[in-house]
């Protein structure tokens, strides 16, 4: 990590080591206000296009276009509906033939301006454009910025399942607003902090302890632990993809509490009943809870997992989820679909104590089926 020099905020720098494609994640407040001068070395020509969503459009575009038009960058935006729903075929086909329709070149740059539904929709939208084109991540949730906009996974759900379509297509940059985080609404940001406890529960159980002091002071608006809650979530996440970049061994850490949580959101339609980090929080508390029930970790570990949760006011137990639910075999047939899934067999991320998660790969599914009836029996 490096403290940004060349600018006037005072930002803190994490990168993402792939060789040649290597690249930056500039976190502070305000660095919204930089964006054209630190988006204007990659260009080729002065132009960009980006997509966002017409909740971020109203409330921050035009402060983008302004830092672009300073710095010379012509641009154009599409404002796309917000909500997960938007993470789809159509959604997809209405970004792409807009970007064909703006004649985007191979060398031009797409910037993807919002949360996780635009991050991974543009993404995914500017791999497949012209066989690829660069695009810039400006995440402006708490979830985007602590996890989505890193990484390069880029797609779009489908009925079978979440981010079932999609391409490994890293961005070139990443510019994480912290003062944007003020205009979530707290549901937005809980749902968001559902991913920051995913990486103290991961991999940095001193994390986990900070968010238990911290967390109240976090949600409140205090700056300082906002960004530095991104900028450990980051570092842990660029460490793990530097690492192993397509999934095929440690980076599927960072799925703890999807498993679960992924099934959860197929099984309620990705609707505004169930957020994503929501489901994550949820399908944490379950997935160590399963540790648990399979005498791999401390039996106080999921009650400590659920009790912070419960603290901050967030979603934990599938209870909390309003409205119909597949029963647990449903729900198990949901979690076939995930991509982690060999040979036919579910792997799961459990954890030996907070802060020391594995992947799992034979777990026994009677155990998985008791755990999830019981959970829906309490409803
Ligand atoms: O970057 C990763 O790797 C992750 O798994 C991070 C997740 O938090 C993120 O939601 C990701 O998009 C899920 O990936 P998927 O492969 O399970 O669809």
């Amino acid at each position: 990590m490096t403290l940004s020099q060349a600018f006037d905020t005072q930002c803190e720098t994490v990168r993402v080591e792939l060789g040649d494609r290597s690249y930056d994640i500039v976190i502070g407040a305000d660095v919204l206000t930089e964006a054209g001068a630190r988006i204007a070395p990659l260009l080729k020509r002065p132009k960009v296009a980006i997509l966002t969503e017409s909740r971020v459009a109203g409330l921050h575009l035009n402060a983008l276009q302004v830092s672009l038009k300073a710095a010379g960058i012509e641009s154009t935006a599409l404002e796309l509906a917000p909500g997960e729903a938007t993470k789809g075929w159509a959604g997809l086909q209405q970004a792409v033939e807009w970007l064909l329709e703006q004649k985007v070149e191979r060398d031009d740059i797409v910037v993807a301006f919002g949360g996780g539904v635009i991050g991974d929709l543009a993404g995914f939208a500017a791999a497949i454009l012209r066989r690829g084109v660069r695009f810039v991540q400006i995440p402006t949730s708490l979830l985007a910025q602590v996890d989505s906009s890193v990484g390069g996974k880029t797609g779009i759900n489908s009925p079978q399942g979440k981010n079932l379509i999609g391409a490994f297509h890293q961005p070139h940059l990443v510019l994480a607003d912290t003062a944007l985080l003020g205009t979530l609404t707290e549901r937005d940001f809980l749902a968001g902090y559902g991913e920051v406890v995913k990486y103290g529960l991961l991999g940095d159980a001193a994390f986990f302890d900070w968010m238990e002091r911290e967390g109240p002071r976090l949600a409140a608006g205090d700056m300082a632990a906002r960004a530095r809650a991104v900028r450990r979530s980051c570092e842990m996440k660029a460490e793990i993809v530097a690492r192993d970049e397509q999934e095929r061994g440690d980076r599927a850490l960072l799925n703890l509490g999807h498993t679960f949580g992924h099934a959860l959101e197929a099984a309620t339609g990705y609707s505004d009943r169930l957020l994503h980090g929501e489901g994550v929080a949820v399908g944490c508390v379950l997935a160590f809870e399963l540790s648990s029930r399979l005498g791999l970790c401390p039996q106080e570990a999921p009650g400590r997992v659920a009790a912070h949760l419960t603290m901050m006011g967030m979603k934990v137990r599938l209870g909390d989820i309003d409205g119909a639910l597949p029963d647990a075999d449903g729900l198990i047939a949901l979690m076939g679909q995930d991509k982690k899934v060999q040979d036919g067999q579910i792997t799961f991320i459990l954890a030996r104590a907070i802060g020391e998660a594995f992947v799992a790969r034979d777990v026994d599914l009677s155990v998985v089926r008791d755990l999830l009836t019981e959970e829906l029996a309490a409803r």
